[in-house]
């Protein structure tokens, strides 16, 4: 973790400065996301890498915003006549009424009138307009947000929680939203008023100018303690949401396992606790803003006030018209009321360059698994043999302190292709990682992975998708019909292929007894098909994928012992012409292998064909081979 240099401490400062700064590259991604505090160096980092992003986002409406920021300095000016005119009409256009003369007064009427309506008529040009350019780049940051968490590989989302990303989709945009929408143009406006206004006071009278210059401390006063305290509120506010969300997305997503454990009670009680947490971090921060804005209302009455003592002194020793000290007061409410604005902004914007932190840390996220600068191109037909050269693997550490645990010592392995494989040994040993490596959700430290005799890593993502499908026990389906699930991997397949794939496994006869056949909704998650059922449809989904080497991990463990022998029917007919990869517990799977593997602390302790290493006796005496003792004891735990 990076700590915050200490610029009141110096021995803590040159410590931060002396300890390894972590280079630019380092804040390319979500790394920083899991930081407490970022150092200097770091902050300049996420800033540049914000900046980035917002650059990239305005460039295509730079000439738009340039119209809508012309279009409020003119709003602005025309809001800034109606002061100006009243001190006309006052000083001018009443002395003239008495006289009969009208002239003046109303045309200081219709001055005001026309430049209320003027600048009313350009704020509604400069809404819409500001409004649409906020919108179109909120659609294009949710698109690259959406894509990039698409892209980003199975090693992200492993350590990256779907409540995290949840946030980023909402929370974070909804962040960026606000201040696009609401703040924006409060922001441009408020400091036109004041610094045109400012002039416009010492313009007026120098003196009188002389009070509003005493309260200005006052007023920075506050709105350093104002930005100072809500900047802590508002983190402690970002964090107590954001556990909030966590721990709602993480009950839902295991609702089930919550209802069958009874865990709902204590769930509540959790919630409810972040949910107070939450509570009292805003109430905070409402504190905060409940005593400034009485605060700069109460310096802004204090100042009229004396301007209208000191005024009025001035009006009567005939320095000053009356008009003008009206006018004078009227921009002085102009000059005072932004500072509320500028303190929304601030608020606005901090959640805004928060949001943008982080979004900005997601689309440059480096994926683990980059995709080949010179990529190779796969011959075809894929003929599906792998190899694993000298395959050094461990997970990425989830922190720098985490000791290093390497799962695959050093792996060689070569499976021809066309041949089927199954892979057998104790929970943990490294079966399901050994699969992934074949998939390259990961890179091996060592050695190398291949696919035909080309390294995965010089493989372009969609041709290896291609030629490696690996059918999990989540089997997940996604809302929609049967057949759109089944064409998932082959979205230009004919209603006819995809009958023809569900025949092939077997799983016709099912689906056509449901209600609308192939064009039933299996509704979310597929929760209206069995879990059986769930995997024949994943089985028909890969048969009709149709890759060169077919990965099936635990892929039969949830069916029935009558299902599960079709599937085996099914399964030689679709294993037939292509290498696959079988994990399996229940070893009624391995009949159909060709050979089988066993595994043992990342190692292949037994490779052979099934009956040979069923009746093989190990070399030195009479003890079964590991695989004769796991298949003689699964055979006892059928009977
Ligand atoms: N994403 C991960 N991050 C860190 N370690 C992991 C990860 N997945 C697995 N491991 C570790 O790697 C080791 C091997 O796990 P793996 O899932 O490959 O075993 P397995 O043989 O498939 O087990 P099972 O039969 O229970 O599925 C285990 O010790 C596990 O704790």
């Amino acid at each position: 973790m990076t700590t915050a240099v200490d610029t009141e401490n110096p021995d803590a400062a040159e410590q931060a400065a002396a300890s390894p700064v972590p280079a630019a590259e380092d804040w390319r991604g979500v790394a920083a996301e899991d930081t407490e505090e970022v150092s200097a160096k770091g902050g300049v980092f996420l800033r540049a890498r914000s900046r980035r992003l917002l650059g990239a986002l305005i460039r295509p409406h730079r000439r738009a915003m340039l119209f809508a920021t012309v279009l409020i300095i003119v709003v602005t000016g025309f809001e800034m006549c109606a002061p100006y005119l009243v001190s006309v009409g006052i000083d001018d256009g009443m002395p003239a009424v008495k006289h009969g003369d009208w002239t003046p007064i109303v045309l200081a009427a219709a001055g005001i009138g026309g430049s209320a309506l003027l600048g009313s008529l350009l704020r509604l040009k400069f809404l819409t307009l500001a409004g649409r350019i906020g919108q179109d780049m909120l659609l294009a940051l949710r698109r690259r947000v959406f894509q990039q968490f698409q892209a980003l590989p199975i090693a992200f989302h492993e350590k990256y929680t779907s409540g995290r990303v949840i946030s980023r989709l909402t929370n974070d945009l909804d962040a960026l939203n606000d201040l696009i929408n609401s703040s924006l143009d409060g922001l441009i406006s408020a400091l036109l008023n004041i610094v045109v206004i400012g002039t416009l006071l010492a313009v007026i009278d120098p003196m009188l100018s002389v009070i509003v210059l005493v309260c200005l401390p006052a007023l920075g006063g506050l709105l350093v303690w104002y930005t100072k305290g809500s900047r802590v509120a508002y983190r402690q506010q970002r964090a107590a949401v954001a556990a909030c969300i966590v721990q709602f997305v993480e009950t839902l997503n295991g609702i089930r396992a919550v209802q069958s454990f009874r865990r709902e009670v204590r769930n509540r009680d959790i919630f409810s606790k972040l949910n107070q947490d939450y509570v009292d971090a805003n109430a905070k921060s409402m504190m905060m803003f409940g005593w400034f804005i009485p605060g700069i209302v109460a310096v802004g009455a204090i100042a009229t006030a004396s301007v209208l003592v000191f005024g009025g002194f001035q009006v009567m020793d005939g320095s000053l018209q009356v008009g003008l000290l009206t006018a004078y007061i009227l921009y002085m409410r102009k000059f005072f009321d932004p500072m509320q604005d500028l303190a929304v902004f601030y608020t606005s914007y901090q959640s805004a360059a928060a949001a943008l932190e982080k979004l900005s840390g997601v689309l440059e996220e480096r994926p683990e698994v980059p995709e080949p600068t010179e990529p190779r191109e796969l011959p075809e037909p894929v003929r599906g043999q792998i190899t694993f050269e000298g395959v050094r693997f461990s997970y990425p550490k989830r922190d720098k302190d985490e000791a290093e645990r390497v799962i695959l010592p050093g792996l060689e392995l070569e499976i021809p292709a066309g041949q089927t494989v199954a892979l057998v040994g104790a929970t943990g040993a490294g079966k399901s990682t050994l699969a992934r490596l074949m998939c390259r959700f990961y890179d091996p430290i060592q050695g190398a992975v291949r696919l035909d005799g080309i390294d995965l890593r010089e493989l372009r993502d969609r041709d290896l998708r291609k030629g490696v499908i690996m059918v999990t026990q989540e089997n997940f389906l996604f809302s929609g019909s049967v057949a759109d699930n089944i064409r998932f991997g082959r979205p230009e397949a004919t209603d006819e292929q995809v009958e023809q794939a569900a025949r092939a496994i077997g799983a016709h006869e099912f689906i056509a007894r449901l209600p609308e056949g192939y064009q039933t909704d299996v509704k979310k998650r597929g929760g209206r098909l069995s879990a059986g059922q769930r995997q024949l449809v994943a089985f028909a989904r890969a048969f009709l994928a149709d890759p060169a080497v077919l990965i099936l991990d635990e892929a039969t463990s949830s069916l029935d012992v009558p299902s599960e022998r079709l599937v085996q029917r099914a399964l030689r007919t679709i294993l037939a012409d292509r290498t696959a990869l079988i994990i399996a517990h229940r070893l009624s799977t391995v009949e159909i292998a060709d050979r089988v593997l066993v595994m043992e602390s990342g190692r292949i302790v037994e490779d052979g064909e099934p009956e040979a290493l069923i009746s093989a006796e190990v070399a030195t005496g009479d003890a079964p081979s590991r695989f004769a003792a796991l298949h003689e004891a699964w055979r006892e735990s059928l009977v």
